[in-house]
């Protein structure tokens, strides 16, 4: 493939000695590569070396939307390739994702219906993590409490209690995704010879999954039983089986907003008001806490901050031309240069201003830019060309509904409830980068107290 992307250009060196040599760097520098590629081929493409392959970057709303449309652009082998699914969680999910339709549509229909679980499970969750005594601040660990909390909630809904607060099934839970996400990276840099050895040694993947299933075997068979009773024939399948399958990107939006809610105290009154007006009047349901567009703005700032340097990552199943009329050639991988485009102040090719200040933390400049134009696209759910956490098209996240909910419900019920700070003398944790990819401080701690009325 190098020869037949000759025509993109190149960030770092392309010569045979200075490829690897830049492959080493983008582990380390990768984010500032893409943004100087950003700079310098916004709306074009620009290609960088990771250890793999060559990335092909593509930016600006023209290319795309291209991607939204591309039918030959595939998610699933890309994602599968990058994370090493295969070796880690199996090749089923990629042959057959059947996953996705769930939480489509049964996992978010169920949302209202489910709310009080789910808003119960997060009382109960944080009140056994964050264990305040009346006024005294106590120092927790964020990535863990966000963790603990985010794991939990999301078991309610999808196993309920009481495996929900099991203590083997949690702990799984936990381990899975970061277990899906390291196995994956470290698979990586073997050759693919080696891949199905290395596995077994650096995953305890197929053992979560087989030690899941003996938790939730029993519960599908009960289920399926009862469908079986009550509708006289066998459910198509036992669905997801395996439900630590979950996805690894609502914990990682916690920890940030936690940061970002200690590191901006300024927002935490208006927002109580918020909270005390809407769910005060209106009770804690589904639907008022869709009303709570200053959390909702917090949250999605939060993530527009958040976001790694690549992302919507495709790999191209046959030759494929941008509307630009950019080539790329079958086997090619793609992504969307994201946290530049999130930072960037004038979109070139429109010559409209994105976004006011976009390296400052605005919390509620997207309930404005709502308020001003009566619009509903800045909400956190909305998918769009310039905010790109959700991705586009076809692949969007599907778990969006849940995790905006399951988010803004977290934020009302801490901010009702606690105070939370930066311990004296620091300032926000800032986010590690590696490989492109922003993943936020594990390391640091917060600070909690009751809130006093
Ligand atoms: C704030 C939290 C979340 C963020 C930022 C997020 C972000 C994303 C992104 C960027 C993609 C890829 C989109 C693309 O490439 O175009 C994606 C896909 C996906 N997400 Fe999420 N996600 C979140 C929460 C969740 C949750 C809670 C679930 C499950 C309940 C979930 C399930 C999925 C699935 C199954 C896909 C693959 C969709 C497909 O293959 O078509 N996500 N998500």
């Amino acid at each position: 493939t190098t020869h037949q992307l000759r025509h993109i250009p190149t960030i770092g060196s392309s010569g045979v000695m200075f490829s690897y040599y830049n492959a080493f760097k983008f582990i380390f520098r990768g984010h500032d590569m893409i943004q100087k590629g950003y700079n310098e081929y916004h709306g074009t493409a620009f290609k960088v070396p990771t250890l793999s392959r060559w990335l092909v970057m593509v930016s600006g709303p023209q290319m795309i939307d291209d991607i939204r449309r591309g039918d030959q652009l595939s998610f699933t082998e890309a994602v599968s390739e990058i994370v090493h699914t295969d070796y880690t969680i199996g090749p089923q999910i990629r042959v057959d994702p059947y996953h996705i339709g769930i939480i489509r549509t049964p996992l978010t229909e169920n949302l209202g219906a489910r709310f009080l679980d789910i808003k119960d499970e997060i009382i109960v969750g944080f009140g056994d993590h964050i264990q305040t005594k009346e006024n005294e601040w106590i120092s927790i660990s964020t990535l863990d409490t966000a963790m603990k909390s985010v794991s939990r909630t999301s078991n309610r809904l999808f196993v309920d209690l009481p495996l929900c607060r099991n203590a083997d099934f949690t702990k799984l839970a936990e381990d899975f995704t970061m277990d899906v996400i390291g196995g994956g990276l470290i698979i990586n840099v073997f050759p693919d010879i080696l891949k199905p050895l290395v596995k077994n040694i650096v995953t305890r993947v197929p053992r979560s999954i087989q030690r899941a299933i003996s938790h939730t075997g029993p519960l599908f068979q009960a289920q399926m039983e009862k469908v079986e009773r009550e509708q006289g024939e066998l459910p198509e399948r036992p669905e997801a089986q395996d439900p630590s399958r979950r996805n690894i990107y609502d914990l990682s939006a916690l920890t940030p907003l936690l940061y970002d809610l200690a590191a901006y105290p300024q927002y935490v009154e208006p927002m109580r008001e918020e909270v005390q007006m809407i769910l005060g009047a209106e009770g804690w349901t589904k639907t008022s806490v869709l009303g709570l567009h200053k959390l909702d703005s917090f949250i999605k700032e939060s993530q527009r901050l958040a976001i790694g340097g690549l992302q919507m990552n495709r790999k191209a199943m046959k030759d494929f031309t941008f509307s630009n009329g950019i080539t790329i050639p079958a086997g090619t991988h793609i992504a969307v240069a994201t946290y530049a485009a999130h930072m960037d102040e004038v979109i070139p090719s429109s010559q409209t201003i994105y976004m006011k200040n976009p390296k400052e933390f605005q919390g509620f400049r997207f309930a404005e830019m709502r308020q001003a134009e009566g619009e509903d696209k800045h909400q956190l759910v909305s998918l769009s060309l310039d905010f790109l956490t959700f991705g586009t098209g076809r692949h969007a996240c599907p778990g969006r509904f849940f995790a905006a909910m399951e988010l803004k419900t977290m934020l009302a019920h801490i901010l009702m409830t606690y105070d939370v700070k930066l311990p004296d003398g620091c300032s926000r944790p800032d986010n590690l980068w590696f490989q492109a990819t922003s993943s936020p401080n594990r390391k640091a701690q917060i600070l909690f107290r009751k809130r006093m009325m």
